[in-house]
């Protein structure tokens, strides 16, 4: 196979209670990546659309190419080359999974021209060593939802053990960008090592209501599990606006409404489209009554995730 085509969503990681243990994928945005073959060996960056000359054009220091880079030297393959363009749809540093989505594409990309040697699940470790390249952190809860698709639940790191879950048909989710940066590198930093008892107990608690919640249909207690009482406070103050952008979702019809994954962007959950599009109108105005510009996203959850284009 001599090119292909691969697109990869963006992503909610956390979900309010669950760090670095949920996530989903969203439709849009997301990243494309086209691969086409080369003679001589070795992978090229030759593009990169939508990154404002800020990415790396080094292979090894991408995500997106980064990931292929591992999976060559795990299948043994020396003498494979291509050339790569990278379509970059989604801000950096945005809390939606910008790193993530390239190199999903990436490593979905370079196992479909080498004639699919490895399953998706088999992927997913390389997919989580082009998050290590981004933030020094090799967390699954982006790569995951983004390679699979579904609500994802991470059991385990050592060993790595991830399921799907059920998410009932009309949840819908808004996704909602102010225009600013934050790098997951630095989102980790400020966090603390040690968590109080009672803190952990609340948590635990609202991890086990949002799984049962979703499997069940039951929006009273997604709601009631949305609340993230460790890493939320830490953070949210490096967001403007949070505290006010959380309520106007709420006010507006939202189930819930957190930071989606390091941030800035905020994520709400509702029952159905009309809510969820009425809760990202009063985001968006909280944000701009501030003199904040943001985008808005409206979306199912993305059952299928990544995306070959074309074969
Ligand atoms: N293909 C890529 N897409 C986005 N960021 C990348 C990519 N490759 C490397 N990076 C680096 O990853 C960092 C952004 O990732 P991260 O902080 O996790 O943001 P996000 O939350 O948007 O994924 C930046 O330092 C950026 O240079
Ligand atoms: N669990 C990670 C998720 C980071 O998501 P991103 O979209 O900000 O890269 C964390 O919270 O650090």
């Amino acid at each position: 196979m001599n090119f292909v085509k691969a697109f990869a969503p963006a992503t909610v990681a956390n979900v309010a209670c669950g760090f670095d243990i949920f996530g989903f994928a969203v439709k849009e945005p997301g990243d494309t990546v086209e691969l086409r073959r080369r003679d001589e060996p070795g992978i090229v960056i030759t593009d990169i659309t939508g990154d404002e000359g800020r990415l790396p054009r080094n292979a090894e220091k991408n995500s997106v190419t980064g990931v292929m880079l591992y999976l060559l030297k795990h299948l043994g393959i020396t003498d494979f080359g291509c050339e790569v363009v990278l379509h970059k749809n989604m801000p950096l540093g945005s809390g939606m999974g910008s790193s993530a989505a390239s190199a999903v594409a990436g490593v979905v990309a370079i196992n479909e021209m080498l004639g699919k040697p490895l399953t998706r699940q088999e992927l997913l470790p390389f997919a989580m060593e082009g998050e290590r390249i981004a933030s020094g952190s090799a967390h699954a809860d982006n790569v995951g939802p983004s390679l699979l698709g579904g609500f994802v639940v991470i059991r385990s790191y050592n060993p790595l053990d991830i399921f799907t879950i059920p998410v009932p048909g009309d949840l819908y989710c808004t996704l909602v960008h102010p225009d600013i940066e934050i790098n997951t590198k630095d989102a980790r930093f400020i966090l603390r090592n040690e968590v109080s008892l009672k803190n952990t107990i609340a948590q635990m608690g609202n991890v086990a209501g949002l799984v049962a919640g979703l499997m069940q249909a039951d929006y009273d207690l997604i709601s009631r599990s949305m609340v993230d009482v460790i890493i939320e406070p830490v953070r949210s103050i490096l967001i403007p606006q949070f505290k006010e952008v959380k309520q106007a979702a709420i006010d507006h019809g939202a189930l819930g409404c957190s930071i989606s994954g390091s941030g800035p962007s905020l994520f709400a959950l509702s029952r159905g489209v009309e809510n969820a599009q009425k809760a990202g109108a009063a985001m968006k105005d909280t944000f701009a009554d501030a003199g904040i510009a943001s985008s808005l996203h409206v979306s199912s959850i993305n059952q299928g995730g990544a995306v070959v284009l074309t074969e």
